[in-house]
């Protein structure tokens, strides 16, 4: 039982459950700490998509955040009005070795397609462990008996199993924010069964799309011999189900999205607007602003974006005089390897391409490599014609859908690549293959040339699925689908038809 004291629960006890009956449980705070060079703290808001999407659902119900504060050894709690907040220090060690390593050398990257080599190191594993149970305890002591937990993305796929055994009371949900690949890359994971099985101390598991889920439903079969269930799993519906002894996960897709009703009303007003034409002028009013918008990150395609316009360029396709592209990318993970070398690779490409084809004080790329405030990115969605969007894979890309919730003028065009999860929903895009670059240049070459009717034809379609399907929306689906889990078994008279699991499950069964 929950808070018996019994210490292979962790010596958790009644007296210390905590007080909050919803506790999000993620990697990051919602704000990472700064110490200024006058010793002075700040605190400001994290980078990513993640956070984005999450703060204003913290906001709306009284909870706690169980979370990192982004810098060595401080456990200080910051004040943010109506979230309780629960800091997990982690050492100079645990960062290099949790965050940099296992988190982002190894599974960020076999979990995209193996864009770069994944590396695999057992001391990176045990750390991911030792933090993973770290996160577990905190939030054991954070939640209120039978509270609702909502723990987030790759950084803490054992944190299910590890609080299950503290507090088997709790209703535990987790949602993975990046693709889950399919099983020839899975498998290369030295620790694929402790991996899963974490995963499965959930009641359910959220994944953006379909095919993540399914991925995961075959994997729960062949590596923790658990029975599942095997038709195809829906959108918000038809979910999938991994029976683990007397328990039954669900399995399920969630699209996350924004909260495009408020970017929809900031984008209007004036402030914005006088903002967005500011920036026009300041450009010295281009035909074409094209805007990229991103995290530094090799996975975003920010590279694939700028050959093509520099293809472009060269072919006359595109001309330096009118048209200026904007990159505002995030500083991201900046002392892993890879990181660095793709800063380098995309600084190189933004001076060639000046090099070649800007006049003096009018360069065609514009580049700038910091945090952009909240409202001046909202001015530049609203300033921008077309919108490159280009990820070699990406699980969502909140980016995509705030320029269409930004964009009430019916103005603009949106370049998306087909391998981000907002394509499966934005399909009024230019969408394109990123690894077939001619496809890349058609598509921002339609984007440039479409008709205004044209045009607003597709930005009505792309904001009718944006304004509909807001963040509101997936945090209900995916807290009222985990408040609907019961505990019993899967009844076979229910018509789920379950697979029994086991190494000897053949492949065909995917
Ligand atoms: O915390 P960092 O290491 O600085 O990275 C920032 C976040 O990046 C990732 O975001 C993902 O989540 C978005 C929202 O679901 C999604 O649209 C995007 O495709 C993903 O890449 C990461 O998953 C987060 O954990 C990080 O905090
Ligand atoms: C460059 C930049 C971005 N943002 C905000 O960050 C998120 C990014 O989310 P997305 O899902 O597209 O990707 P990742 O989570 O990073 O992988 C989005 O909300 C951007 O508006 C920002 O606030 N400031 C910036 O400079």
């Amino acid at each position: 039982m929950a808070g018996s004291g019994d210490e292979s629960n962790g010596g958790t006890t009644a007296d210390h459950f905590g007080d909050a009956e919803f506790v999000v449980v993620a990697n990051r705070l919602p704000v990472d700490k700064e110490v200024l060079p006058d010793g002075t703290v700040n605190w400001k808001r994290s980078p990513g998509g993640l956070v984005t999407a999450l703060e204003p659902i913290l906001r709306s119900q009284t909870g706690a955040w169980v979370g990192w504060s982004g810098i060595a050894d401080s456990d200080d709690n910051p004040d943010i009005e109506g979230i309780d907040i629960h800091a997990v220090p982690l050492s100079t060690r645990e960062i290099a070795e949790y965050y940099e390593g296992f988190s982002n050398a190894t599974l960020w990257p076999l979990y995209h397609d193996v864009l770069v080599k994944p590396e695999y190191h057992r001391q990176w594993w045990n750390t991911y462990v030792e933090v993973n149970r770290r996160f577990a305890e905190e939030t054991a002591k954070a939640a209120a008996e039978g509270a609702i937990v909502w723990i987030q993305d790759y950084q803490l796929q054992l944190v299910p199993k590890m609080l299950r055994m503290l507090r088997p009371d709790l209703k535990i949900g987790f949602f993975l924010h990046i693709p889950f690949p399919p099983v020839e890359l899975f498998m290369q994971l030295p620790w694929r069964t402790e991996i899963v099985e974490g995963l499965l101390g959930a009641d359910l598991i959220g994944f953006h799309l379909p095919g993540g889920a399914q991925n995961f439903l075959f994997l729960a079969r062949r590596l923790a011999g658990q029975a599942t269930s095997k038709g195809t799993v829906g959108v918000r519906s038809r979910f999938g189900v991994v029976q683990v002894g007397f328990r039954t996960v669900r399995v399920g897709a969630f699209p996350i999205s924004i909260d495009s009703g408020d970017l929809d009303t900031k984008a209007r007003s004036k402030e914005i607007r006088r903002r967005a034409a500011e920036i026009r002028k300041e450009l010295g009013n281009p035909k074409t602003i094209m805007l990229g918008v991103d995290r530094l990150d090799y996975t975003k395609g920010i590279d694939v974006r700028l050959e093509a316009l520099s293809e472009l360029l060269a072919e006359k396709r595109i001309d330096p005089d009118e048209t200026v592209m904007i990159q505002l990318a995030t500083p991201s993970r900046e002392r892993v390897d890879s990181y660095v070398r793709m800063r380098a690779g995309i600084e190189q490409l933004v001076g060639n391409i000046n090099g070649t084809y800007a006049s003096v004080g009018q360069p065609v790329v514009q580049y700038l490599h910091r945090p952009v405030p909240r409202d001046e990115l909202i001015a530049f969605f609203v300033a921008a014609d077309v919108m490159l969007v280009t990820p070699l894979r990406d699980g969502m890309n909140l980016v995509a859908k705030e320029y269409v919730a930004c964009r009430s003028d019916l103005g603009g065009a949106l370049v998306l690549s087909e391998f981000t999860g907002a394509a499966a929903e934005l399909r009024s895009a230019y969408q394109a293959n990123p690894y077939d670059l001619d496809g890349v240049k058609d598509a921002i070459e339609a984007a440039v040339q479409q008709t205004p009717e044209d045009g607003r034809k597709r930005m009505r379609a792309l904001r009718r699925q944006v304004l509909a399907h807001d963040v509101a929306k997936w945090a209900e689906s995916f807290l009222g689908t985990l408040a609907s889990v019961t505990e019993t078994a899967v009844d076979p008279n229910r018509g789920v038809h379950l697979v029994q699991g086991g190494a000897e499950s053949s492949d065909s069964d995917a």
